[in-house]
């Protein structure tokens, strides 16, 4: 093991702060000020690490959570004669209040209209503490009273370093327990493909909200922290720049790594202090070395290790996916889709019975992956009605269809790269278990196991999804639809790019999920395949429906051989014409 992995493993933040107590005991005041500031910086970079390491959400204005713990508990101290204690809880609810706020309306957004909303959100924080009379305008607040811990005032700044200590390691030992947690999972999730974790279960909105939210609550400390260091609020503490520095802290160090949130808050506050001595040249060497650590630690400098999802050694003793189903589990009722002039789904009616193999077919641009996306409530249909074992899901968002007991496959692989292959599995477990501030439960690490045995990769639970063959990817694929014990369980292509061994494989694995009572429905090119696993098939043209019914009545069909081969470029057209006899 290496000698990092020990330090980290065994006690290395404890012997981080017995260190950081024995060196408050040899430094001199300017010292050990400057290390009381590097804890507030890496105290709101644990907080920024939560969106912007964790979630991935871009954040530009995250003083402004600063300056409002800040203010908060300024205010309360000053006008009401509030306890600091007694600020500190109504300073977290203020900051995390306001993670609401930014967090809600930009739940839609991409990173680069994201990083616009927060910049402008950190703006109006300061130019209206700035504006208001009760916040001090331009002056701020003065005056602030020094904490008192049992009765003593803590006014050096020994006494300081100590408190802050102190509040680094409650938020260090926080943010650790939310690194613990299926949240924390799902984060890395959207991180990696919002739409497809959203697919499978993940209740991404609320997911990106929790990360604003958490964020802010852990950052806002900093802010009556600083407060009572410099018994001042200063709303120039609170510019974009001080939001820039505190992203530093997350980029110098490595987003998503809590060491790295140390190891960036001592380069942003200590760095320019001991270039004070080249006064002139400070600023240049300090972004040559910011421009050294992105070039030659693009990871920063020390790199996240995220928590890695282990499995139980032992198998559980079901060795099957659970999952469950009778009669007709999905109805879909005159369902239809425009794109502007085009109409790419029209009037469609599908059945799938528990057991039922169904595929949909036809040609490229019939309207087929449309039809699951508006089955799956990715894109909402223009009419018509879905129905999951009786329970209308038309109009839901798609995890809660997820929920609902519907799974999906994408037609170009979609995963979590940068997650292993048991993690990919677990976030499928969302859509049965939403509990998201909590640890990954037993039930979800034997259904990872199950379903990873069933498709034949539990070999490989802990590789990176990235680094796997094609084939083994898109069984990966149905293991993470599997786990949420699906009753339906939509597949979108997936002999695509497969070869003959390959697909044989993929035949025997459908088969053996329609055996357990999933209704499976299929979108397919190869026909060959098609017809050889199906019950019924729809034929898909421009739309519509043109032939429905068991194989055989389908092949027959002199619709379904006219659409075949009225596309004489089409590749495919021997074979179909040979499968079509
Ligand atoms: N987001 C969109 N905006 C505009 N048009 C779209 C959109 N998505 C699909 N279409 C159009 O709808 C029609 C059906 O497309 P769809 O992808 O559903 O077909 P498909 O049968 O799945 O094709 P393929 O086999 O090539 O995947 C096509 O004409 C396509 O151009």
């Amino acid at each position: 093991m290496r000698a990092r992995d020990l330090v980290l493993r065994h006690g290395g933040w404890p012997l981080l702060v017995v260190l950081a107590l024995a060196g408050g005991q040899v430094m001199d005041d300017y010292q050990i000020t400057v290390a009381g500031t590097i804890l507030i910086y890496a105290i709101l970079g644990l907080g920024i690490n939560v969106v912007v390491g964790y979630a991935g959400l871009l954040d530009l204005g995250f003083a402004a959570f600063f300056a409002i713990g800040a203010y908060t508990s300024g205010l309360l101290m000053l006008k009401w004669h509030w306890n600091f204690w007694l600020t500190l809880p109504a300073a977290v609810l203020a900051a995390a209040a306001a993670g609401v706020v930014i967090g809600y309306p930009t739940l839609r957004l991409r990173s680069d209209y994201l990083a616009i909303v927060t910049l402008g959100f950190g703006e109006i924080i300061r130019i209206t503490v700035v504006n208001l009379d009760v916040t001090g305008g331009p002056n701020g607040l003065t005056g602030i009273p020094p904490v008192s811990v049992g009765g003593r005032q803590i006014v050096t700044p020994t006494g300081f370093f100590h408190l802050a200590l102190a509040f680094f390691v409650v938020v260090l030992v926080a943010t650790g327990l939310l690194a613990r947690t299926r949240l924390a999972y799902a984060w890395r999730a959207i991180r990696s493909d919002d739409t497809a974790a959203e697919a499978v279960g993940v209740p991404s909105r609320r997911v990106k909200l929790l990360a604003y939210v958490l964020g802010a609550a852990v950052g806002a400390v900093a802010g009556p922290l600083n407060a009572a260091q410099l018994g001042t609020i200063d709303p120039s503490s609170f510019t974009f720049l001080t939001s820039l520095m505190i992203l530093l802290v997350v980029i110098i160090g490595g987003m998503g790594s809590r060491p790295g949130v140390l190891v960036g808050a001592v380069v942003i506050v200590a760095l320019p202090e001991a270039l004070r001595t080249v006064q002139e040249y400070r600023g240049l060497f300090f972004a040559l070395l910011l421009i050294a650590i992105v070039i030659l630690r693009p990871q920063g400098v020390w790199p996240a290790r995220p928590r890695r999802f282990r499995l139980p050694a032992r198998a559980p003793a079901e060795a099957r996916p659970a999952v469950a189903g009778t009669g007709a589990l999905l109805e879909v009722d005159g369902l239809s889709r425009a794109f502007g002039g085009v109409t790419a789904v029209e009037d469609l009616r599908l059945r799938a019975a528990a057991g039922q193999v169904v595929s949909v077919i036809g040609p490229n641009g019939a309207g087929k992956t449309t039809a699951f996306n508006c089955i799956t409530g990715l894109i909402p249909p223009s009419r018509g009605t879905v129905t999951l074992a009786g329970r209308r899901v038309r109009g839901l968002s798609p995890h809660r269809v997820a929920a609902a007991g519907l799974a999906r496959t994408f037609q170009s692989i979609r995963l979590f790269d940068e997650m292993t292959v048991a993690e990919n599995v677990l976030i499928g477990r969302f859509a049965r278990d939403r509990a998201l501030l909590h640890p990954p439960r037993r039930a979800d690490l034997d259904a990872v196991r199950r379903c990873l045995d069933f498709v034949g990769l539990a070999g490989a639970a802990d590789r990176p999804a990235e680094g796997l063959a094609y084939g083994d990817r898109r069984r990966l694929e149905i293991a993470r639809a599997l786990a949420a014990e699906p009753r339906v369980l939509l597949l979108d292509e997936p002999a695509a790019g497969a070869n003959p061994t390959e697909k044989r494989a993929l035949m025997e694995l459908i088969a053996r999920i329609s055996g357990l009572g999933t209704a499976v429905v299929l979108i397919e090119h190869d026909v060959a395949l098609v017809m050889s696993i199906s019950d019924r098939v729809t034929v898909l043209e421009n739309g519509r429906a043109i032939a429905e019914g068991p194989p055989a009545e389908v092949q027959a069909d002199p619709r379904v051989i006219a659409a075949y081969l009225g596309v004489p470029d089409d590749p495919e057209t021997d074979l179909v014409t040979e499968v079509l006899g």
